[in-house]
């Protein structure tokens, strides 16, 4: 099943989900003066398919700003909070987003499997969160999820440095859930980086600090595009 979200996903010349964010988890401001209509609206300027947006409390957000983020574009947009129940998912839905996390690391597979079904019952693409080879074992309905590497770990709050080399090691296993959107998430710190990711077979990448501190958009994406040019794709 197609939905906006993993539509504008795949269609994409740069498959980049970017990412709201008010604060890091140290509580630091991210936007930088903008705001969030700017960051917005400078988000959709560098070609953004699809946007996320943090409405988990450890990162300074809150319900409102997704809703604030619905009213500025017409981007599809993926909630990230740390959703467990199925009020959650309607919520999200009436707030406008069209795709949700769904941190595997903190659900037990039944609950995991019963948000997944919920969630596409309700149109939303369920974006689930993984960190090793058991979290994948637990993901349902593959072929209808995105399915997301997250390089940093959830359980220290993220405040360590990210380790790509998870991704690399835990994509053949991503494929094999038959999601046609492996994606890597978290602590994507360079246009480096993040061309090295798609040239190992990731179809799309989520980043938030780096492109919300990148003192040019322009000069970010332009690097990017360089550094996909010049890396051959290794499928
Ligand atoms: O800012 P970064 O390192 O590019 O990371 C983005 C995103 O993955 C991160 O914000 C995130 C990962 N898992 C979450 C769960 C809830 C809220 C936010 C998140």
């Amino acid at each position: 099943m197609n939905t906006p979200f993993t539509e504008a996903l795949t269609a994409a010349a740069r498959p980049l989900v970017m990412e709201v964010k008010l604060r890091d988890a140290d509580g630091r401001d991210l936007l930088g003066g903008r705001s969030v209509a700017e960051t917005v609206a400078r988000f959709e300027t560098a070609g953004a398919p699809c946007l996320s947006v943090v409405t988990g409390r450890w990162f300074g957000g809150t319900e409102n700003l997704l809703g604030e983020v619905a009213s500025r574009t017409s981007l599809p947009l993926l909630r990230k909070d740390f959703v467990t129940n199925a009020r959650q998912l309607e919520r999200t839905r009436e707030l406008g987003a069209s795709a949700v996390l769904l941190t595997a690391r903190l659900l037990p597979a039944s609950i995991l499997a019963r948000l997944t079904d919920r969630a596409l019952a309700l149109g939303l693409t369920p974006f689930v969160e993984v960190a090793d080879a058991a979290e994948v074992t637990r993901v349902v309905r593959g072929p209808e999820c995105v399915v997301a590497v997250n390089n940093k770990d959830i359980a220290t709050r993220e405040r360590l440095p990210a380790d790509p080399a998870r991704g690399r090691a835990l994509l053949p296993a991503v494929r094999g859930t038959g999601t046609r959107h492996p994606v890597s998430a978290s602590g994507i710190t360079s246009p480096a980086m993040a061309a090295r990711l798609l040239g190992e077979g990731f179809t799309g990448l989520l980043i938030g600090t780096e492109l919300l501190r990148a003192p040019s958009l322009t000069a970010w994406c332009a690097a990017f595009d360089t550094a996909r040019a010049t890396r051959p794709q290794v499928r």
